[in-house]
């Protein structure tokens, strides 16, 4: 049942969104959609869809999406400033980085974002957040809630629940904002830490702030009620049903091009090789047999790529000819640690066979690694 009108309502919409310039009058005015799906670039590629193909003359959109846990990056930050990689890759967290400015974030189904579609004339984020306000105190009228000046929406005078961020294209545009609802706050705040101390760079830095849960003020809420008071509050506005069309953000039918939209989001030349010009200066110890060795790394990384390294490290430890191998193959490799370990094992090949040199470039490679 859910599914053929969801199915319904996409080829309606495949329909609407075909024809752009058709304006279909029975819908003029606004559209409420949400995604069938929780992953970050696929919800973020329907953004860009919709950014880059529809007419929104005469038609506002509002669009509702979840995800998985997934940390989301501005359009200027640097991923390695912002979050715990390393983190990251150990609890299966996905990285995205979107095409508005802005802050970092963390998502997970405990959170719901929603897109507000304009002509870049008609766009106006305090009505916008005005609007979730207004549905959250239609919901529970005892809400202490408030828009901020810098669009953050506030709990209780002091926690944030809601960050913004937006596009503006050359006619059309967008704002999108977080509400946070039952999202991980331990999770949140531990990925939202950078391990990094000796990193520069003039990236967008973002604002941290302290949050709450929607849930932790008042338990009975879920996020189906939230969006279904959003969407309620939007229709009313926008005098429109109050009807939410599914949309399968993998339906090329519907949605021309999509996939390759989603592909391009994924892709690490734009998650990582985005990030502004930056430089890491760090120093570890190796303690090896019965000593301890400092080491200090340089390094330049423009396009998420090392431009420019230097490795300090005793003479004696590693003859100087290795390391400057070390140094010249990591020359133009990507700040990584999946390419850094192809790179160590493949000079390892060309290491002296000998157990204890192996030993000292498995540590010294060992520890560059996690750097990244
Ligand atoms: N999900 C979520 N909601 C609200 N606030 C959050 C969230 N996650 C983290 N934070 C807090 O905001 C700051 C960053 O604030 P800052 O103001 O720097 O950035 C933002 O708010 C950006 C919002 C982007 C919204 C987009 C909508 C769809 S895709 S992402 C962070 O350090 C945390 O303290």
């Amino acid at each position: 049942m859910v599914f053929q009108s969801s199915l319904k309502n996409c080829l309606q919409l495949s329909c609407i969104l075909r024809t752009p310039k058709a304006g279909f009058r029975s819908s003029s005015g606004g559209l409420i959609i949400q995604s069938v799906s929780n992953d970050v670039y696929q919800n973020l590629a329907v953004e860009d869809w919709i950014h880059d193909h529809m007419n929104l003359e005469n038609r506002q959109v509002l669009f509702l999406w979840r995800n998985s846990p997934a940390v989301v990056i501005g359009r200027h930050q640097n991923p390695w400033q912002e979050c715990n990689l390393r983190l990251l890759r150990q609890k299966n967290i996905k990285l995205a980085r979107r095409r508005s400015g802005g802050g970092t974030v963390y998502h997970d189904l405990g959170n719901i974002n929603l897109t507000f579609f304009t002509t870049r004339k008609k766009y106006e984020r305090m009505e916008n957040l005005k609007l979730v306000v207004k549905a959250l105190k239609a919901l529970r009228p005892q809400l202490d809630v408030h828009v901020t000046d810098r669009y953050d929406i506030l709990l209780d005078r002091q926690y944030k629940i809601s960050g913004t961020a937006a596009k503006l294209g050359r006619t059309t545009a967008y704002h999108h904002c977080t509400l946070l609802c039952n999202a991980d706050k331990f999770v949140l705040s531990s990925v939202l830490k950078s391990p990094y101390k000796g990193l520069k760079s003039n990236a967008t830095p973002s604002v941290p702030a302290s949050v709450k849960n929607l849930f932790e003020e008042d338990p009975s809420l879920t996020c189906e009620m939230l969006l279904d008071a959003i969407a309620e509050e939007y229709a009313i506005q926008h005098q429109i049903d109050h009807q939410i069309t599914l949309i399968n953000p993998a339906d090329e039918t519907v949605l021309p091009g999509i996939n390759n939209k989603t592909k391009e989001l994924q892709n690490w030349d734009w998650v990582y090789g985005k990030t502004p010009k930056f430089s890491v200066s760090t120093c570890f110890n190796i303690a090896y047999k019965d000593s301890v060795i400092d080491v200090k790394i340089d390094m330049d990384v423009k396009h998420g790529r090392i431009e420019g390294c230097n490795i300090d490290l005793p003479d004696q430890w590693l003859p100087l000819a290795l390391c400057s191998e070390l140094v010249k193959s990591l020359t133009g490799s990507k700040f990584c640690p999946n390419e850094t370990t192809t790179l160590a094992t493949t000079l390892l090949r060309v290491c002296p066979q000998d157990d204890d040199m192996h030993s000292r470039w498995n540590l010294l490679c060992e520890n560059m690694i996690m750097l990244m």
